[in-house]
């Protein structure tokens, strides 16, 4: 069987071009979406992703806000640039690129956002209300899995999804996306502590990878006709690898490559999530 691909680059694609219509509108009722990234340190892969971020902007017309600090940033040197983001009419949403150096404390940088300037979806307040099914901006990987599903008329509702990966970014929120009434689906979370993995996986209608493990979701573990998301990223020598091994992509009815799948949807979402934030600024929600 040869798995027909969920086609994360050309959905986004169509996802920035309607977005862009919107940054218009906005713009002729005299508000400018603006996004802002928040930088610290030199990690190159961090570079390359904020990077795709500000050209995605460029495309969609939604301007660009670049703050960067050094490696040895200070916690106060970052909460400054953090308030004077908040604070900064032009932005309109913002993140502070993840990981950061050791040294900081990320949490406490994440709290002082404005909760409706946050534009990943991951200030504690946003997470929260994700939680009590209150309006908030959607973090970009979850809702990115769940608009590139619908987006090929794969069901959903009903469906055995099974998460590996119990991160803040991915296999945490995924799990509340997917059980809310207007998606249904019954979610397992695997993590490193789980002893069946291979059990769990077997399950699946739809596998979401997101350990950051090369190749750990074997051919044998995949359900002949499951639906797998590759959402794991590892750099290694050879280039990119990611969490489903190239075998298991075979039994599959549908893939999301890595790349081309979830990543580019990934930052169609934080765009999304920008032009929303302008938006709610226009209808005053
Ligand atoms: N505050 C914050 N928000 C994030 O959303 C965030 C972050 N920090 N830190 C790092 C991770 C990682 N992440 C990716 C986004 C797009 C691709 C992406 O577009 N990937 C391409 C390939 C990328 C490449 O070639 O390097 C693809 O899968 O086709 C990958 C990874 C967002 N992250
Ligand atoms: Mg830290």
């Amino acid at each position: 069987m040869k798995a027909q691909i969920l086609d994360g680059k050309a959905t986004a694609a169509a996802i920035k071009a309607e977005l862009a219509v919107r940054a218009e509108a906005l713009k002729a009722r005299g508000i400018t979406p603006g996004l802002g990234t928040v930088l610290v340190g030199d990690d190159p892969g961090s570079h390359s992703y904020v990077r795709g971020k500000h050209r995605d902007c460029a495309q969609v017309g939604i301007a660009s806000i670049q703050r960067n600090l050094p490696a040895d940033a200070t916690q106060e040197q970052v909460e400054d640039v953090v308030r004077e983001l908040n604070a900064d009419p032009a932005c309109t949403g913002y993140i502070v690129q993840l990981p950061l150096p050791r040294h900081l404390d990320a949490n406490r940088v994440l709290e002082l956002m404005d909760p409706d300037k946050d534009a990943d979806g991951l200030h504690p307040t946003n997470l929260g209300r994700l939680v009590l099914g209150q309006e908030a901006p959607l973090p970009c990987t979850p809702r990115g899995i769940v608009e590139l599903l619908r987006r090929h008329d794969i069901e959903i509702n009903g469906a055995e999804v099974c998460v590996i990966g119990r991160g803040v970014t991915v296999g945490r929120p995924i799990g509340l996306l997917l059980t809310r009434r207007t998606e249904n689906a019954t979610v397992t979370l695997c993590h490193t502590g789980t002893k069946e993995l291979p059990f769990h996986v077997l399950q699946a209608d739809i596998v979401i990878a997101a350990a950051g493990v090369p190749g750990l979701i074997s051919a044998d573990m995949v359900k002949p006709g499951a639906v797998l998301l590759d959402v794991g990223i590892t750099r290694t020598e050879h280039g990119l690898v990611g969490d489903v091994h190239p075998e298991a992509y075979e039994k599959a009815a549908w893939v999301a490559p890595m790349p081309g799948g979830v990543g580019p949807m990934t930052r169609a979402m934080l765009l999304t999530n920008v032009v929303e934030a302008a938006e709610r600024q226009v209808t005053g929600l």
